[in-house]
């Protein structure tokens, strides 16, 4: 695959990097709807054998001429958590953004290499990034619900996809499997922003999950949030691996200690370190540099 200059004119979003609302539930979801990759039956993730759902292949990030990503291979399975760790700038959230594309919305990134949802190189041209963002969903570091009703932030994106049939059922799965319906259910009506944060992140990630997308991408979704907030939203995140994909960028090891079945480890100058089972990377690493930023020698 050649170089490949992303352009914004493919979406409508702003151009900072968190838009309002979720991508691919919202604003971005009244566009195409098939990106040419079948959807796959979900199985009880205990009887089923690590299947890959995404796989970056050699993958290369530019913002201009600054290279954030140095040959990234990694092979994410389905219906696990991955956690992706490493020191701040070493590409990260530029990883993350590649699995759906939400660096498109950067004027001077640019991609090299492959990157596979289900075989489909989501950088061929016949993808489209926002039907692919349907199906790759994500939530951000800070709450940003709709300044609207809670019902209406989990239904926006369902209405806008004409996924309206049976309404109010779709809003209460998706609140319920936020583990938000019991705190909720009696103020549907009241706005989104009333709610405490940990709620909030509730909330968006009820927005997320609405359109019943195969894949999470979760950008340190706890770390704007209290200890109590943080502990409901990491087994949240446990809970939602039963069916979903989930693939979170965190800062804080002992979280992706706990909560991640895969862990991959990137190290300055964009490179990808280790990758492994997350009780291997955490108790004997191959890499020395992993077992330093683990024990906290640098980072
Ligand atoms: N929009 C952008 N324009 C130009 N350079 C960028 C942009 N976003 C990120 N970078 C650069 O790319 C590199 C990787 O950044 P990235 O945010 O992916 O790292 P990260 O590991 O997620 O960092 P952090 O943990 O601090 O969030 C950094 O050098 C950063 O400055």
């Amino acid at each position: 695959m050649t170089n490949k200059q992303m352009t914004s004119s493919e979406t409508e979003q702003t151009d900072d990097q968190q838009p309002n609302p979720t991508p691919g539930t919202d604003s971005l979801a009244d566009r195409g709807t098939d990106i040419g990759v079948e959807t796959s039956s979900r199985d009880d993730p205990a009887t089923v054998p690590d299947r890959t759902i995404i796989e970056s292949r050699d993958l290369d990030v530019y913002y201009g001429d600054d290279q954030a990503l140095n040959g990234i291979s990694m092979e994410i399975p389905e219906q696990q958590v991955t956690a992706l760790i490493g020191p701040s700038g070493c590409g990260k959230s530029t990883f993350l953004r590649s699995i759906n594309r939400m660096n498109d919305l950067i004027d001077i990134a640019r991609v090299d290499g492959e990157l596979f949802f289900r075989e489909k190189d989501v950088y061929d041209d016949d993808v489209d990034p926002v039907a692919l963002r349907r199906r790759i969903g994500m939530v951000f570091q800070s709450p940003n619900p709709f300044p609207k009703s809670i019902y209406d932030n989990v239904a926006y994106g369902l209405r806008v996809q004409g996924q309206d049939d049976n309404l109010d059922e779709k809003v209460h799965t998706a609140l319920e499997r936020a583990a938000l319906l019991d705190e909720v259910e009696d103020q549907l009506d009241s706005s989104g922003l009333d709610l405490s944060g940990g709620q909030q992140q509730r909330l968006c990630i009820a927005r997320a999950i609405a359109p019943d997308p195969e894949v999470i991408l979760m950008d340190e979704p706890a770390s704007a949030l209290d200890p109590v907030a943080t502990s409901k939203i990491e087994d949240l995140i446990e809970d939602l691996a039963e069916e979903y994909t989930v693939i979170i960028v965190t800062h804080n090891m002992q979280q992706a200690a706990r909560i991640s079945d895969k862990t991959a480890v990137f190290l300055t100058g964009g490179n990808l370190v280790e990758f492994d089972d997350t009780t291997k990377i955490f108790e004997n690493p191959e890499s020395d540099r992993v077992e330093d930023y683990i024990t906290g020698k640098f980072g």
